[in-house]
């Protein structure tokens, strides 16, 4: 499915603040989404971890983190356009009940919300996996969010794709606590930090303690999952068990990566 697209992800400072154009196909006529795949599998992070899902895989994202596992959705994004309609077709010809909207960043895109509201009105459970930095009016089951901390900021010795030209940025975007608390007070929420190391924890506890401050709905702390930070087998055997060793420590819950213990890197997983 995926088609080079030369209409993607501007870096330009024209678009630094304004997030929804980082996807040029979006806007007044909001009915297209720009899709990098669509792929049935199993839920391989969080508490649905193992539900078999159809994941929506949209392009363009508002962050640039050095780690992305879906660099071609970001660094350098590639897409179809697809009409809402056709992405409910594509999606209703798996026989699944779960829906995984991710991305990219999916909720830069105003057709997102139309994709959310026509999957509620057709029956399907819905996760959004989300950075936590926009808040949509649309209806979600699960808002997975994945709030990003200091460690994923790409300086220029981390740049996955030049010399650091994205670092302030991200850096200026990456956490909104105001809209975190929303998140969480709007829908059934799960907060999924990646972890790189140790050094990780004090950003952590300081996010958490931050959004249950600013948030009326309660965060428990098994609704705060420590993910280890890994794209392939080899990176996770590297940090999965400082990682579990981590929750442990802290209270939090450990989510795994199964789709990568099972299927590494590879596409459409
Ligand atoms: C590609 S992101 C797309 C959704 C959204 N942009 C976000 O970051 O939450 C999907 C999930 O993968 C996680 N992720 C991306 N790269 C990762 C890596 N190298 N190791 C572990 N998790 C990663 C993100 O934190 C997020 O939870
Ligand atoms: N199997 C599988 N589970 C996932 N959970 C969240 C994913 C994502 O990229 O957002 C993802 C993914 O890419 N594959
Ligand atoms: S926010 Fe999500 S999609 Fe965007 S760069 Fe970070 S991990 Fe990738
Ligand atoms: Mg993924």
């Amino acid at each position: 499915m995926p088609v080079a697209s030369d209409d993607a992800v501007g870096v330009t400072d024209a678009d630094a603040d304004r997030a929804e154009t980082d996807c040029g196909t979006d806007g007044e006529s909001g009915g297209d989404l720009p899709i990098n795949e669509l792929f049935h599998s199993l839920q391989g992070e969080g508490r649905l971890a193992g539900v078999p899902s159809v994941f929506v895989r949209t392009s363009g994202c508002n962050l640039r983190c050095w780690f992305c596992d879906s660099y071609h959705t970001s660094w350098e994004p590639t897409h179809d356009s697809l009409s809402v309609l056709d992405v409910l077709a594509a999606v209703e010809d798996y026989d699944a009940d779960h829906v995984v909207l991710t991305g990219g960043e999916p909720l830069i895109h105003d057709a997102s919300e139309t994709l959310l509201a026509e999957l509620a009105d057709r029956g399907y459970h819905t996760t959004v996996e989300t950075n936590g930095t926009i808040v949509p009016d649309a209806p979600i089951d699960l808002a997975s969010v994945s709030p990003k901390l200091a460690s994923s900021t790409p300086t220029a010795e981390r740049d996955p794709a030049g010399d650091g030209e994205w670092a302030e940025r991200h850096e200026d975007r990456r956490l909104d606590v105001s809209a975190l608390a929303d998140l969480v007070e709007t829908y059934e929420t799960q907060l999924k930090f990646v972890v790189t190391g140790s050094e990780d924890t004090a950003e952590i506890e300081r996010v958490v303690e931050r959004v249950r401050d600013a948030a009326s709905a309660r965060v428990r702390d098994d609704d705060v999952l420590l993910m280890p930070e890994g794209q392939t087998r080899a990176e996770l055997n590297e940090t999965r068990e400082v990682v579990a060793d981590l929750a442990l420590e802290y209270g939090y819950r450990y989510t795994p990566r199964l789709h990568v213990d099972l299927w590494n890197d590879a596409p459409g997983t």
